[in-house]
């Protein structure tokens, strides 16, 4: 097998016989094939030496291990490297060179235990930890299940349905809940974790404490019966949140076979599950989205410059409305002193009405305390003039979507705050050297679209015009990286990214509609595919006051591909307008739950007529493939062009952001991925065929139609292709 060539293991012999077993693999000391080789011989050595009594595994620079090195996944499925034999580690590393050895193990751990790493830990007869250590099984976010014992080792540790809960939710517990489900043995602190670990395996071998093989243990499992009804329980539910996925279903019968036939039975099948899931088409997805979502923050040309980014302290908003509380929160939440400006003393406490509400929601639900929640009220201060404004380090304009106002606005910024401070806006649509247009300080406007609700949506779209600094990009990148959004960093134009892909998905909805096919059935389909919400259902969520001004802005920038319909029109004239007025493509009872409205028959045939479009019959009966493609497709068209007007700089960006910014489904690896994996032929065919048929809203763009014709991915940008900012 030949290995991804990175990182090691050091073995060091102590005067009390015990052997020291380091894994080094910065950043995470992830378990690369390398490493895993190089822990395989230091384990010889140590069982083979005779002035090694036990064993300390332990992760340099205060990380055991982030797990199976996942660059690795990507070069087996390609074929650069070859696939481990099954049972590999798991069989012979770690249970028949570790666990069964005659010198007892222990790890120590701190910082993470991830999946792999995890797993190497619980093959050990005990682990120590530190109290802010994180251990858990995440690897059904990848596509995968636990493949070096995990699915047979946690349930044997922790019983059966805490370990599901662990590895179906992929979240980790904390090193002093590790204590209370037996996970580990015991918590101390970093200072003394290596030095307890020696202790803790000496006195194994001294038969001081007890002589643990996770595997062999059956105490924490429940009765064969109950176990049964947590495994059916567990599908019902893996079923019910994720009908697409296949994986986590794997996992829970892997499972079922180690309480139902053993554990080595259990080891054999995960393994062959283990193989195959790495081949599938939903973990080279998840895998591409978890190296894409780490690169949103590499820039070129920006973050490889050495530029350290300035401390931001204070931050001003203004607008207290729903994006500017929300923004507000997120800061808060995050330890920045906020400033929050309105224009009357009614708006400004309605501002910081929602922010306390926002926060309040976190104490109800138990997320947060209430001295926290007083503690993080506190950073926050209301204002109805700029006199705040001269101490600030960046301020975030977030008002209606208004171009004399912001203008305005700006101009008041720059009077009235310091020269460094950087301006940012949360305009989702219109163009920034517009709301600049009348300062002189282009250099430090930068747009830092958050999505609503602010304060929870991942995503911030951050927009940089050909005059935005290099430094506050960095600024803003650290930033958004403090208060755990996920930044992609865009060009300047109408819609920036997210909104411009966005656009053409609802587009294709009212032209499917208006000539035939059914409004709820879409909605559905679209739903099955993996999205949160149909476009129509979608529509009534945002209100359709927002998407008429924003389809303006489309019509006036991009007339020649917008469709142009009067359905969402007319039914606002009847004072229908979404959710909010508990009417619009849907009716909505008191508990907000939609149903379809038959009455909606006769707003589609007006609208129909007032296009001049006659129903066509293919539409009518189309196929759930036919819908996705139609409706989908359309937006891998302005994917393209996004891509190719360099607002985007790397495709992998688009993905991201469709995923958090319009809930396409991850695991099909966001939208240019799912496009490849259709091929760009295909994709372009489609759209030439419903083109011909339907009009210029399909007709494929000249950098989709250049791939086609070259048989080449979308998301490969030619050599050549320069961001044009
Ligand atoms: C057979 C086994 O059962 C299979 C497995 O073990 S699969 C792997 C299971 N482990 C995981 O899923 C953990 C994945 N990693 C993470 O969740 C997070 O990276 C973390 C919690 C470890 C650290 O988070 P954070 O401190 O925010 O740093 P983050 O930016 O995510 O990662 C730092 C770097 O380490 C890399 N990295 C993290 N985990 C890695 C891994 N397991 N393999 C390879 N690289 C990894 C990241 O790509 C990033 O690289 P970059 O600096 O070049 O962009």
């Amino acid at each position: 097998m030949a290995g991804a060539n990175k990182g090691r293991t050091t073995i060091e012999v102590g005067s009390d016989g015990v052997a020291l077993i380091t894994i080094i693999n910065p950043p995470v000391n992830s378990l690369s094939f390398d490493v895993l080789n190089s822990l395989k011989e230091s384990y010889e050595q140590a069982l083979r030496r005779t002035d090694v009594k036990a064993i300390v595994i332990a992760g340099a620079n205060g990380k055991f291990s982030g797990g199976f090195d996942i660059s690795a996944f990507g070069e087996i499925q390609s074929g650069r490297i070859e696939k481990p034999k099954p049972g590999f580690v798991a069989v012979e590393i770690l249970t028949n060179t570790v666990e069964v050895a005659q010198k007892p193990s222990v790890a120590a751990i701190d910082g993470l235990a991830l999946g792999g790493g995890l797993e190497v830990a619980m093959a050990c007869h005990a682990r120590v930890c530190t109290p802010s250590a994180q251990l858990g099984l995440p690897e059904l976010q990848l596509g995968i299940l636990p493949g070096f014992g995990g699915t047979q080792r946690l349930p044997r540790l922790v019983g059966l349905a805490k370990s599901l809960e662990m590895m179906l939710t992929s979240k980790p517990v904390k090193g002093t809940d590790a204590l209370n489900l037996g996970l580990v043995d015991t918590v101390v602190s970093p200072d003394k974790l290596v030095s307890t670990a020696r202790q803790w395996a000496l006195e194994i071998l001294e038969r001081r404490k007890p002589w643990v093989s996770s595997l062999l243990k059956t105490d924490k499992l429940e009765p064969l019966g109950e176990a049964r009804e947590i495994l059916k329980f567990a599908r019902a539910q893996a079923r019910k949140q994720a009908p697409n996925l296949k994986h986590p279903l794997v996992c829970i019968d892997v499972i079922e076979e180690g309480i139902v036939s053993g554990p080595i039975a259990g080891l054999w099948k995960e393994a062959e599950a283990f193989q195959q899931l790495l081949e599938s088409a939903t973990c080279k997805a998840l895998v591409h989205i978890f190296f894409a979502q780490r690169g949103t923050s590499k820039v070129p040309g920006v973050t490889d410059r050495n530029l350290a980014p300035r401390r931001v302290k204070t931050v001003a908003v203004v607008g207290g409305g729903l994006m500017g509380s929300g923004i507000a929160t997120a800061l808060i939440l995050s330890n920045y002193t906020v400033i929050l400006k309105e224009v009357n003393d009614k708006f400004l406490q309605a501002g910081i009405g929602r922010v306390k509400a926002n926060l309040q929601s976190r104490v109800k639900k138990g997320n947060m305390t209430q001295e926290k929640f007083e503690k993080t009220m506190s950073l926050l201060k209301g204002t109805l003039d700029y006199e705040g404004f001269k101490d600030v380090d960046l301020v975030i304009e977030a008002v209606i979507e208004n171009v004399q106002l912001k203008q305005q606005i700006f101009i008041d910024l720059e009077k009235y705050c310091p020269p460094h401070c950087i301006l940012a806006t949360n305009t989702s649509t219109i163009d920034l050297n517009i709301v600049g247009e009348k300062t002189k300080s282009k250099d430090r406007i930068i747009g830092a679209h958050f999505f609503s609700p602010a304060h929870v949506m991942p995503l911030l779209e951050i927009v940089r015009t050909q005059h935005t600094s290099s430094q506050v990009i960095v600024d803003l990148l650290d930033v958004g990286k403090k208060i755990k959004k996920t930044p992609v960093v865009v060009g300047n134009c109408t819609g920036f990214a997210v909104n411009r892909m966005f656009f053409p998905y609802t587009q294709a909805a009212m032209l499917l509609v208006e000539r035939g096919a059914d409004l709820y059935q879409i909605d559905k389909v679209v739903t099955k595919f993996g999205m949160p919400m149909g476009p129509f259902r979608l529509a009534d969520l945002v209100g359709f006051g927002v998407a008429i001004a924003t389809g303006t802005q489309f019509v006036l920038n991009f007339p020649d591909r917008t469709y142009k319909s009067m359905l969402t029109p007319l039914l606002q004239e009847d004072k229908r307008a979404g959710e909010a007025t508990r009417k619009g493509f849907y009716i909505y009872d008191d508990k907000r739950k939609a149903s379809p409205d038959p009455e909606l028959k006769k707003y589609v045939e007006k609208a129909r007529s007032i296009s001049g479009v006659t129903v066509d019959p293919m539409l009518v009966k189309l196929p759930e493939k036919d819908i996705v493609e139609m409706v989908f497709f359309p937006v891998v068209n302005e994917a393209c062009r996004v891509l190719d007007e360099g607002i985007a700089v790397k495709a992998a960006d688009l993905d991201i952001a469709a995923i958090m910014g319009m809930g396409f489904p991850p695991y099909r690896g966001g939208i240019m991925f799912w496009a490849d994996t259709l091929g760009s032929k295909y994709v372009y065919s489609r759209l030439e065929e419903w083109t011909k048929r339907y009009g210029g809203f399909f007709k494929p763009c000249s950098y989709l139609a250049d791939r086609a014709a070259k048989g080449l991915p979308l998301s490969l940008l030619a050599n050549n292709a320069r961001p044009r900012l």
